[in-house]
């Protein structure tokens, strides 16, 4: 799979944009604040329908306008596929395949996927435990079909739950109609966490790999989940069972504070180097290559579920990189479509210019330089 041409309008600082990229490299350079990160953050845009740098969508329209559209079209194994984006100020955006309109994310094209990837965005690692769950549950809906269902579901019993704990704060009668939340919730709960607990088992193997490519630190890299339902390890035919014991114990926690205390919707991800937490303790070298090697682990995945690679967005990442692993990502990753930003053209080696292609860009627009 990979992205043919993009057109944009009013989308951040592009007026209006058309481009035709090759199906391997390609190169965008430039002086600061000209627009190559936003460029990258249309692209990525376009394949998962989430913006980069923001979580509001208006952000990424044009300061003082009203509208953004994008198009991409992604040549992949069943044909052409062009998806169209509409932004609009103070509405939802409106999302269409091929001609035809789609409401959820689930109905799009599977096979198209971006992962991005700048070394100033550390927050997979440093953020708040939000931004782990979110990075899990984009990458699984993508690979799981039911999980994106078991996640609206989870989330609609859980805001319906917290509606009725803040009720019964000054209601105990209603106490009998939690019931059938809690019920709901542990068992949309239970799936997901099986779902999240299975794919970070396939996932580790890949982030340790990549780890010990990019970093040569020989020390042992583990990856956990923390689970605020059950700590110790018990086997997945209990969860269920474990799960609805720890929304009772926490029910007078939760009563107090009106909101659910326990569930996927509160776990997080630790990740340990030689024992000591990544996340409190790791150096911004250490975050910085952990956050990279998850990233190529996610695009691992990928492949290995449906034999597709995604898009590989690079934001100035290759000053990171000595020259044996730049090259190994520019030249070696043949299967992959990869867009990678610069500020210093000299940075990449002639041979490798020559194999993609380089677009400069200035304020807005886009150059094809070779
Ligand atoms: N919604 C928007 N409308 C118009 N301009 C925007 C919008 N959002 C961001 N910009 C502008 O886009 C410009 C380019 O930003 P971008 O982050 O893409 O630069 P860059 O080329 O990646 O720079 P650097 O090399 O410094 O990272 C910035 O000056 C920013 O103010």
């Amino acid at each position: 799979m990979h992205l043919e041409k993009i057109r944009l309008f009013n989308f951040r600082n592009f007026k209006e944009l058309e481009a035709d990229f090759s199906k391997g490299l390609n190169i965008f350079f430039g002086d600061n604040a000209q627009g190559k990160t936003n460029l990258l953050e249309a692209i990525y845009f376009l394949c998962n329908l989430k913006p980069v740098r923001t979580n509001k969508e208006q952000h990424l329209i044009f300061f003082e306008e009203e509208k953004a559209y994008l198009k991409g079209v992604f040549s992949t194994f069943f044909g052409s596929v062009d998806r169209e984006i509409w932004l609009n100020l103070g509405d939802k955006k409106k999302v269409r395949e091929c001609g035809v309109e789609k409401k959820r994310f689930s109905e799009l094209f599977w096979q198209i996927h971006a992962v991005f990837f700048s070394p100033d965005d550390l927050s997979l690692v440093k953020g708040k435990p939000s931004e782990r769950r979110r990075f899990l549950d984009l990458i699984i809906s993508r690979l799981r079909p039911k999980y994106g269902r078991y996640l609206a579901e989870y989330n609609r019993a859980l805001f319906q739950r917290n509606i009725l704990l803040k009720q019964l704060k000054h209601n105990r009668t209603l106490i009998s109609a939690l019931e059938v939340w809690d019920e709901q919730i542990s068992e949309l709960g239970t799936a997901i966490l099986k779902t999240r607990m299975d794919f970070l088992e396939k996932l580790y193997p890949w982030v340790k790999k990549y780890y010990l490519y990019f970093s040569r630190d020989e020390r042992q890299l583990e990856l956990n989940y923390e689970n605020t339902c059950f700590t110790e390890k018990i086997l997945p035919d209990s969860f269920r069972e474990a799960y609805a014991l720890a929304l009772r114990k926490s029910l007078p926690h939760d009563l107090e504070s009106g909101f659910t205390q326990v569930g996927p919707h509160r776990d997080d991800l630790q990740f340990l180097l030689g024992g000591r937490d990544l996340r409190y303790f790791g150096s911004q070298g250490e975050q910085r290559t952990l956050c990279l090697s998850i990233k190529f682990a996610e695009m691992r995945m990928f492949f290995e579920v449906t034999g597709i690679s995604p898009i590989l967005l690079l934001d100035d990442a290759l000053s990171e990189l000595d020259k044996y692993r730049r090259k190994w990502i520019l030249e070696e990753n043949k299967e992959w479509q990869v867009f990678v930003t610069t500020s210093d053209i000299s940075a990449i080696p002639d041979d490798i210019l020559k194999k993609g292609s380089v677009f400069r860009i200035e304020a807005g627009t886009l150059g094809r330089w070779f």
